[in-house]
């Protein structure tokens, strides 16, 4: 339903890419959880694909996602990534069925060997994540986060999607979109990112605290003002068409420039300024000799759009 009404309003180009992007045709990969496409050139969709249980993570997603940007990390011609969620919402959060009995309720009548395993398990599960931002560090994509749309009535959520999403280098969502830290409310500590990343895109410490501390839930408004989302859309079919065409604009340009940006941003990020410069003069030292710089600069001379340029692969 929502492919034809999206067909019908869109330009012949952007027809083939809602079709690519919408959860109708199931994951065309091998992966269980995951629906890849490639809705334009370099860029690539992931799709959480398990819709009816709300995308809620088991299993086989927390190693598919490590599988799949792997193999996105070994692929040239990838430059950015779009991240979404098929059907109503974005994710339920960890599979409470499938995951109880390897995290909630560990075996074992050894202290020190449970602990010891669950530290195992943990440190495996933060991996599924930290996994979009090093290796696409590594290489050369950007990761935009998009919320599917649903009715107001229902809502969107992002439960354990929080922790997915600050890994993430842009985040849109639609108007009916909220988030919550949900962790408090199953008796637990977020473990697997949220703690440690959220601090870092929200600026306000208190509302990164009230959030973390009470699970409620934080809609799209106040995600735009807090700087957890950079934009927000009235539907799903705008988010799509607004999102393609940002990964359009990152994609078109030099793959050199954009992946020093990513890299040096994220080190930014975790160091001083000090530690921070200094690694950037080490970073352009060489990267200053690319013959990219020359390229953008001549078409900047002729007023004409880096998009014009044509870049070779990294
Ligand atoms: C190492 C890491 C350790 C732990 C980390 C934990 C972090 C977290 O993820 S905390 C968040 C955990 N998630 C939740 O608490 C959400 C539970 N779900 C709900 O509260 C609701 O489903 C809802 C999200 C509010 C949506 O409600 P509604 O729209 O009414 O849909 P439902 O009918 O409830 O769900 C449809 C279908 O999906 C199944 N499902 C939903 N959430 C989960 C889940 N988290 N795990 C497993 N399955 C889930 C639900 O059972 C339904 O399945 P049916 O087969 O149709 O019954």
């Amino acid at each position: 339903m929502l492919s034809v009404i999206v067909r019908s309003a869109l330009t012949k180009c952007n027809q083939s890419v809602v079709r690519a992007m919408s959860s109708s045709g199931g994951p065309a990969s091998a992966y269980t959880t995951l629906a890849i496409s490639h809705p334009a050139e370099s860029i690539t969709h992931v799709e959480l694909h398990r819709p009816e249980k709300l995308n809620a993570m088991n299993k086989a997603f927390w190693s598919e996602m490590v599988d799949c940007f792997n193999e996105i990390a070994g692929d040239p011609d990838c430059r950015v990534v779009v991240v979404s969620g098929a059907g109503k919402i974005f994710t339920a959060g960890i599979d409470l069925m499938d995951m109880a009995s390897d995290v909630l309720q560990p075996q074992g009548d050894d202290t020190a060997r449970i602990s010891w395993n669950l530290r195992q398990k943990i440190t495996k599960y933060q991996e599924t994540f930290s996994v979009i931002e090093k290796f696409l560090v590594s290489e050369y994509c950007f990761t935009f986060k998009t919320l599917t749309h649903c009715h107001v009535d229902c809502g969107c959520y992002a439960l354990e999607g929080v922790d997915l999403i600050t890994a993430c280098d842009i985040r849109l969502c639609t108007q009916d979109t909220w988030f919550q830290v949900k962790e408090v409310d199953i008796g637990l500590a977020a473990d697997v990112g949220t703690l440690q990343r959220l601090p870092k895109v929200i600026g306000s410490r208190s509302l990164v605290n009230e959030l973390a501390l009470t699970a409620r839930k934080m809609y799209a408004d106040e995600a735009k003002s807090s700087g957890l989302v950079s934009r927000v859309f009235p539907d799903k079919e705008a988010m799509i068409t607004g999102a393609l065409e940002m990964a359009g604009e990152i994609a078109g340009r030099s793959p050199v420039a954009v992946q020093g940006t990513k890299i040096n941003l994220i080190y930014a990020r975790d160091h001083s300024v000090a530690e921070g410069l200094d690694y950037m003069a080490t970073w352009n030292m060489s990267m200053l000799q690319t013959q990219d710089v020359m390229k953008s600069a001549q078409a900047a001379m002729e007023k004409k759009s880096p998009k014009t340029i044509a870049f070779s692969k990294l």
